[in-house]
C-alpha cells in the first residue's frame, strides 16, 4: 500500500474537523475528495501532507511522508524567477535535474523565458503544477489544482496526473471538478466532526 488513513480526525484551530476518515491507495491509484466548502479538505490535505499533526488515527505508507509532494492553493512560485529558473529551482530542492517533460506536459515551453511575475493566473497556475512533476515524488497531495485553468489546461492537468499513476504514483486530490478519468471518490460530509458540546470544557481551567 502506497498510502493507508485509518480512523483520521483532524482539526484546525484547535476543533476537531473531520473524524474517522479512512482510505488507501496502492500505486497508480488516486482519490478524489469531494465536500463542501468549509468541511475540511484542506486541513486533511494538509494533515497527510505532514504538515501538521493527526488528532487520533494513523497515516502510514511505503513512502508517507517523505514521498508526498504537496500542492497547496498557493502556487509557490518565485515572480522574479523566469519559468524554467522556477523549475530547476524546485528540481534543485527535490533533488532531481529533469525539467523538459514538466516543461512539455504543462504546456509551458514557450514561455520558459518568461518572468513569473508576467504569467497569467492560468499560466501560473499551470507553472505551480509543473512543480509537481519536477519533484519526483510519488505520492501528489492536491488542493483545488485546476482554479484558473481553461479547459484545455485541464486537460494537460488530467493527463499528467494519469502519466504520473501509470508510472506507479498515487493522488489524492481535492476537487469539484471532474477530472474525466476513474477513480476512488471520497465524500467528507459524513465525516464531519460533532461539535463540541458544554459537557466537554472544563470549568475548573476557565
Ligand atoms: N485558523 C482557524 N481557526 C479556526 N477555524 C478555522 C481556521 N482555519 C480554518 N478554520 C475552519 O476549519 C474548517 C475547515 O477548513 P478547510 O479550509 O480545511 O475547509 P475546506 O473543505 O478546504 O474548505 P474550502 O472548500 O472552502 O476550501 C472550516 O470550517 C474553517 O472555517
Amino acid at each position: 500500500m502506497i498510502l493507508q488513513v485509518e480512523n483520521l480526525t483532524v482539526q484546525r484551530g484547535g476543533v476537531a474537523v473531520l473524524a474517522g476518515v479512512s482510505f488507501a491507495l496502492d500505486a497508480g491509484q488516486a482519490v478524489f475528495l469531494r465536500g463542501p466548502n468549509g468541511i475540511g479538505k484542506t486541513t486533511l490535505l494538509r494533515t497527510l501532507a505532514g504538515l501538521q499533526p493527526a488528532v487520533t488515527g494513523a497515516i502510514s505508507g511505503a513512502h508517507w511522508p517523505e514521498g508526498i509532494a504537496y500542492a497547496s492553493h498557493a502556487d509557490g512560485v518565485k515572480p522574479t524567477l523566469t519559468v524554467a529558473e522556477n523549475l530547476r529551482f524546485w528540481a534543485r530542492v527535490f533533488g532531481t535535474v529533469e525539467i523538459d517533460a514538466a516543461l512539455d506536459q504543462m504546456n509551458l515551453r514557450d514561455l520558459k523565458q518568461r518572468p513569473a511575475h508576467t504569467l497569467s493566473a492560468g499560466q501560473k497556475r499551470r507553472l505551480g503544477l509543473a512543480r509537481m512533476l519536477v519533484t519526483g515524488r510519488p505520492i501528489w497531495v492536491m488542493d483545488e489544482p485546476t482554479i484558473s485553468l481553461d479547459r484545455d489546461s485541464t486537460a494537460l492537468f488530467a493527463q499528467a496526473v494519469q502519466n504520473h499513476l501509470r508510472g506507479g504514483g498515487a493522488a489524492v486530490i481535492a476537487t469539484h471538478i471532474d477530472l474525466g478519468f476513474d477513480a476512488q471518490t471520497l465524500e467528507l460530509a459524513p465525516f464531519k466532526a460533532a461539535p463540541m458540546s458544554d459537557a466537554d470544557f472544563d470549568e475548573a481551567f476557565l
